[in-house]
This record gives C-alpha cells, structure tokens and sequence, in this order.
C-alpha cells in the first residue's frame, strides 16, 4: 500500500484515472496503466493509475474532483491493487462468439456500474456485441439488469406511457412536440432520453438547450407531480447508470450494436416505471435500420423483449430517408421544436407528422382516445397551443430557462452552401448532414449544426441556399464547410458529383 496526498484535478480523466509522480513508483510493485483502489475516510474507488513527472509533485496523488464525494485538497489518501475484474473472462467468451449464461451478464453490467473495467475492456466488449450479436436470452438479462441498477420510479397514477426513437436519422427532434400534447391530455409521460449517440443531437442535448436535463429522481417526481411529463438526460439520473457508460463507448465509434440498443432502451424503461412505450424506427440509407424488413425485424425484437421485461411495447416504423425537418443540432433543433409548437403551420410537415402521429399511437394507448382518433386528438391538442403551453410549464418546472424560440442562440459563425445549378433535389444523405454538424462541432457546441432550406423534391435555380452551416468556431466551420464541398450532401438533379483527371 501507498500513502499519498490528495490533489484535486479539474480534469477528466475517464475511468476513474489517477496520477501519481512516477518518482514515487520506482521500486513500488505499481505500475502504470494498472488498475488500482483509491481510499480514503470519506470513500473508495477503483482507478486506473497514470503517472507524470512534473503534474502532480512527490507525495501527491492527482484525483478527478468529484471522485469521491466531500475530499479535501491535502487528505490523506491510500493506493492498493485492485483485483482483477471477473468479467474479463465473460469479455473474452464474447469475443470468441460464445453465448454468455445469465449470471456472467449480470457480472459484466455490475462491474460497469462499479467503474471496475477500463476502456479497452468496455469497448472490446461493446464491439463484439457488434461483431456477434448476442441472443434474446441474453438481451433480456442485460436490460433486466441494467434496469435494476440505480434508482427506480414508482407512479401513483396509471397508466405510464412513453416513447422513444432508436435514433439514426438527423434532426429526429419529435419528442418536444409529441411529450407535451400527450401531457396536456392528462397522461403520465416521464421521458428519458439519452444524448447523442451517433447523431449530432440527442433529445437531452437538444433539451439542453432550453433548461436543465440532469435531474435527480426525486426532481423527476416533482416536475411529473405538476406537468403529468418530462424530458430529462437518463444519464444524469441514476438510472439504469450503465447505459451512459456504455454510450460513452459507442459514440466515439459512431456505433449503436442491436443488443446494446435494444437493452440501452428497454432498460431506461424499466427504471422509469413505464408501462407502454411505443418505439420510433426510423428507416432509410444512412440511418441504423436500412429497410422495412430490418424495422419488422427490430420492431419484434423490441415486442419480445418488452414482454419478457413486463412492458407493453408498441413500434413504429419511420420514414428516415431524409432528415426530419429542417434543423440538426441541439440549438438549431431546440428552435425549430419550439417554434412548431408556437405556430404549427408554418412548421415543417415532416416533422409534425411524426409527432402527431406517435402521441397519436400514445393517447389511445393511454386509453384518452379511441383506437383510429388518437392523431386528430393529436393535432387539436398542437394547434389550440395547449402543447406549447404544457411544453413551457415543463421548461419552468425543470428548472427554468428558455421558452421562446427567438431566445434561442445560434452559432455566431455560418456559411451557406448555394446550388451549383438549376433543377430538383434528389437526395439529402443523413450520413454527409450528420458529419457536416459534427465537424462544425456539434452535439457538444451546441450551436452548431445544418439548417436545410430545400427537402427532397425541392426545386432549385443555380446559386439558391441550399442549407446553412452554423458553428461558435470559425476554425471548425471551415473544416465543416470544406467537407460539405467533398460530400455534396444535397444532390441537385443532373449535376456534376465529381470531376476525375489525372492533375
Ligand atoms: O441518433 P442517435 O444519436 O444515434 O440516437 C440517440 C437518440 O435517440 C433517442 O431519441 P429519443 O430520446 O427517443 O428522442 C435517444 O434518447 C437519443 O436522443
Ligand atoms: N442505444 C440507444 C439508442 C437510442 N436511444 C437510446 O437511449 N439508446
């Protein structure tokens, strides 16, 4: 064991790191990159140890503020090994391709939640989920467990309904519009989203935008108590805590492996309380689901599972060849949200199609409508303003923040992209709009993104806009604006792609 002074760091450093003086470790049995238990009077962790020769001085051992809860600067703090995970050996079987039997699950998903595996081993194990697959069986325990981890809702009031998107296709911001008109009709609707995964926004990073998302458990109640709804981070609360580890992997990747998905989702719904979800599959070229019988086949999926699990789960099939909307990005998407709440005609229609028609799904599975009027339901309840006012309440109740549309701040850097010629748009790819508001920064600049001024179909003369790149960076928008050249995003009818020559 080693004895140290704790020195705090404004740094993270991922999984749990410390760093030492590599003075300190010379004829120590500790070596870099291991993993080691940090104590102190005030808590434990499992780290991995980094060392330094000028960062932290002798005697001192550099922690991530936060890493434990309540440590002073100077307390004194011990250094042990730490044992081995178990789930190594389950890692390495699904690395091989075996089936992993129940009890190995559980081990793995526990040993997340600890914070005991490093990297390496997290994303060897997230990537061969993505190499093998794993079976229902296991999907099942995996959600199960995941769900049983962390903090759980309880509901007086039934039914509790829910719903959530696999994700994939750009500008996917329906939630803002779908969870308060199922609200308004009196139904409890506590949604948890979680950020972006391999798009530029996630509903949380959107919402984000407009109040605060990290709510605790007992803050959920309340503002669910009030509005009947919600649209919080489920990484920020404690639930199912292993899903945004497990997400922090993936997204590097840009990867989302069916498994992963399916239990990510289900998980976040056993926590919550849900009794129906209905679940959006988007499906189109660039999207995670390439055709309708890959949709059938998830949406099953999904219906098995939610059975196994004890939820009523529903699934809707999505138009995703292009983005929904106009926006992508957290801020450009928080705007266009808001302002179809505020004034639904002037919105786009793919977009409040999608929202109607899925709190449509939702108001006659939470018995408010009968079966074939949930849509109409829908939309009397969007276009008499009672879903932006509900919408308002549940910015207010989370914890304040913005409630007007023209509140809502772009990037201060932009570039728009003109037509190179007359004719139709014939496709926008949802890979090339998702990296474009990548590479100008987003989801974490929030202001970055794409804002389209053409859909497919649209008609177009040379030198019209044909979208907009927002950025806070000059220095990212460039590179954004030099890919949106390389990938032409947008296809005009008839146009040049790609000029070949040997110079
Ligand atoms: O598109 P990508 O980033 O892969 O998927 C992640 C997004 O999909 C889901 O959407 P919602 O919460 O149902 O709106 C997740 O919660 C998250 O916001
Ligand atoms: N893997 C996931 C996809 C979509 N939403 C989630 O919460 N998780």
């Amino acid at each position: 064991m080693l004895f140290f002074k704790a020195k705090l760091l404004d740094i993270d450093l991922g999984n749990n790191g410390v760093i030492a003086n590599e003075r300190d470790l010379i004829g120590t049995e500790y070596y870099p990159q291991e993993r080691v238990l940090i104590e102190s009077s005030k808590g434990s962790f499992i780290g991995v140890l980094y060392t330094t020769k000028r960062m932290v001085k002798e005697g001192e051992l550099g922690i991530s503020r936060g890493s434990i809860e309540g440590i002073e600067e100077g307390e004194e703090v011990r250094l042990r090994h730490a044992p081995r995970p178990q789930s190594l050996r389950y890692i390495k079987k699904k690395m091989e391709g075996q089936i992993l039997r129940p009890h190995e699950i559980h081990t793995i998903v526990d040993e997340i939640v600890q914070k005991k595996l490093s990297n390496i081993e997290l994303t060897s194990f997230i990537v061969s989920t993505y190499i093998h697959g794993m079976e229902m069986g296991e999907i099942v325990e995996m959600a199960k467990r995941m769900g049983e981890t962390g903090d759980k809702l309880e509901w007086d009031k039934h039914p509790v309904v829910d719903v959530h998107s696999i994700g994939g296709v750009p500008g996917n911001k329906y939630a803002l519009i779908t969870v308060p008109i199922v609200a308004s009709a009196g139904i409890v609707i506590p949604k948890t989203s979680s950020r972006a995964i391999t798009s530029a926004a996630g509903t949380a990073d959107v919402m984000e935008v407009l109040t605060r998302v990290n709510l605790n458990a007992q803050e959920i109640k309340r503002v669910v108590k009030t509005t009947n709804g919600c649209l919080v981070w489920g990484g920020g609360v404690n639930l199912a805590p292993a899903d945004d580890i497990i997400i922090n992997v993936e997204r590097p990747l840009s990867i989302d492996p069916q498994p992963q998905l399916l239990s990510s989702v289900i998980a976040k719904k056993i926590a919550a309380g849900i009794n129906y979800t209905v679940i959006d599959i988007p499906v189109g070229p660039g999207t995670k689901i390439k055709n309708d019988r890959e949709g059938y086949a998830l949406a099953r999926k999904f219906i098995e599972l939610g059975e196994r699990v004890g939820i009523a789960v529903e699934c809707a099939i999505t138009y995703g060849g292009q983005p929904i909307g106009r926006a992508v990005g957290p801020a450009l998407e928080a705007k266009e949200a808001l302002m179809a709440l505020e004034d639904p005609n002037s919105a786009p229609k793919s977009l409040i199609e999608k929202s109607l028609s899925l709190a449509g799904i939702l108001l006659e599975l939470g018995g408010v409508a009968q079966v074939g009027s949930g849509m109409e339901m829908a939309k009397k309840i969007l276009y008499s303003g009672k879903a932006l006012e509900k919408f308002k309440e549940i910015v207010i109740e989370q914890g304040g923040g913005i409630t007007n549309s023209e509140d809502v701040e772009l990037g201060k850097y932009f570039e728009v992209i003109p037509s190179p010629k007359d004719g139709y748009v014939v496709s926008i790819s949802n890979k090339a709009i998702t990296n474009i508001a990548k590479e100008a920064g987003a989801p974490m600049d929030k202001k970055a993104g794409v804002l389209l001024y053409v859909k497919r179909g649209s008609k177009v003369n040379k030198g019209d806009i044909l979208y907009r790149i927002y950025s806070s960076s000059e220095e990212r928008l460039r590179s954004a604006v030099k890919l949106a050249r390389r990938t032409y995003p947008v296809r005009v009818e008839g146009m040049v792609i790609r000029r070949v020559s040997k110079f």
